[in-house]
């Protein structure tokens, strides 16, 4: 396996080639602001979802503009998404032998590694992650769940207990939104659909503006919840042919629709393509949380939502266990 990005980072003085982005093939013709320029992410303050119209309104409106929203009121205590920023810090900060109890195999997605390298000319990502399968719970691989440092198995438990809690209140307001019935997305996805957790570690980089923390891709997911980090962004939507950053809201999660829900809603919602920028002095690190449907599920448009006016815009596929959440 490569070196981690925490090695590489710790001790370089030349930034090896695999990392050198390929600047200019990246979606073409885009406008390239680096950090500079903000979105304006709609807020949604999800204790309103089952009870406001306007705020359903407000949910539908940005998820059809930007796919993404940050999500307030969602019931977990700052203080507890503290702790679980925590146990990831302190996972990354263990020594270099201790991680590598938990290396992730090859062909494998769980445990600790970086970018899986699928062809020789590959840019790879300034990341290094920590990917667990979450749910259903009988398939937790708990030779991936450290015992140190201490509390991280149970912190994660309750954590993933309250993010399922939230998940199923967006995916019902999603549909509601729509004049679906509420169970609508969550049916298609499957009773016990499977979550995995990631956490994204970036080490602070010397050369920023040559490299990728993660690549432009979107989520293959239905919903994405990432927990940023506290104080450094780095996370970036591709909108009107322009990169614009996701600004860090304290507390908030930032929630994205991925490539599932955006064929389910026939394409009202929109599956953002994002990427990651790094820091030259600062490291950052998140959590994501993917919710995909349950593998070999059928997923297509809503019955309701294909009609002369609005004709079907993508076909049936067949969802399949998810890589890493992501596709590039
Ligand atoms: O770390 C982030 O800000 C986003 C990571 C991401 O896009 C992913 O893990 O799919
Ligand atoms: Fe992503």
């Amino acid at each position: 396996m490569d070196k981690h990005v925490q090695d590489i980072a710790s001790d370089c003085d030349q930034l090896p080639e695999r990392f050198i982005r390929k600047q200019y093939k990246e979606y073409g013709n885009v406008i390239d602001c680096g950090l500079s320029s903000q979105a304006e992410l709609p807020v949604i303050d999800v204790s309103l979802l089952n009870s406001s119209p306007v705020e359903l309104d407000k949910l539908k409106s940005a998820v059809t503009t930007w796919g993404c929203f940050q999500a307030i009121n969602h019931g977990i205590e700052s203080l507890f998404l503290e702790k679980v920023r925590e146990i990831g810090e302190a996972f990354f900060l263990l020594p270099a032998d201790e991680k590598k109890k938990y290396l992730r195999d090859e062909d494998d997605v769980d445990g600790y590694g970086n970018d899986m390298v699928l062809s020789d000319d590959q840019v790879l990502d300034w990341t290094d992650r920590f990917y667990l399968t979450v749910l259903p719970k009988d398939q937790r691989k708990m030779q991936f769940w450290p015992q140190n440092p201490p509390h991280f198995r149970e912190v994660l438990d309750e954590y993933i207990s309250k993010i399922e809690l939230i998940y199923e209140v967006v995916l019902k307001a999603l549909a509601r939104s729509l004049n679906l019935e509420e169970d609508c997305f969550l049916n298609q996805l499957g009773t016990s659909a499977p979550k995995s957790a990631r956490y994204n570690h970036y080490p602070p980089c010397p050369w920023p503006e040559r490299v990728l923390g993660v690549k432009p891709h979107a989520d293959s997911s239905a919903i994405t919840l990432l927990l940023q980090d506290k104080e450094v962004a780095g996370l970036q939507l591709l909108k009107d042919n322009q990169w614009v950053g996701v600004p860090v809201v304290p507390n908030a999660l930032t929630i994205n629709v991925g490539d599932q829900i955006e064929i389910m809603s026939n394409g009202i919602f929109k599956s953002p393509v994002h990427r990651v920028l790094v820091n030259s002095t600062k490291e950052r690190m998140t959590l994501a949380v993917f919710c995909p449907a349950l593998s070999d599920q059928v997923i297509g448009p809503a019955d309701k939502l294909v009609t002369d006016k609005t004709p079907r815009c993508h076909k049936n596929k067949i969802s399949k266990s998810v890589l890493y959440g992501a596709c590039c």
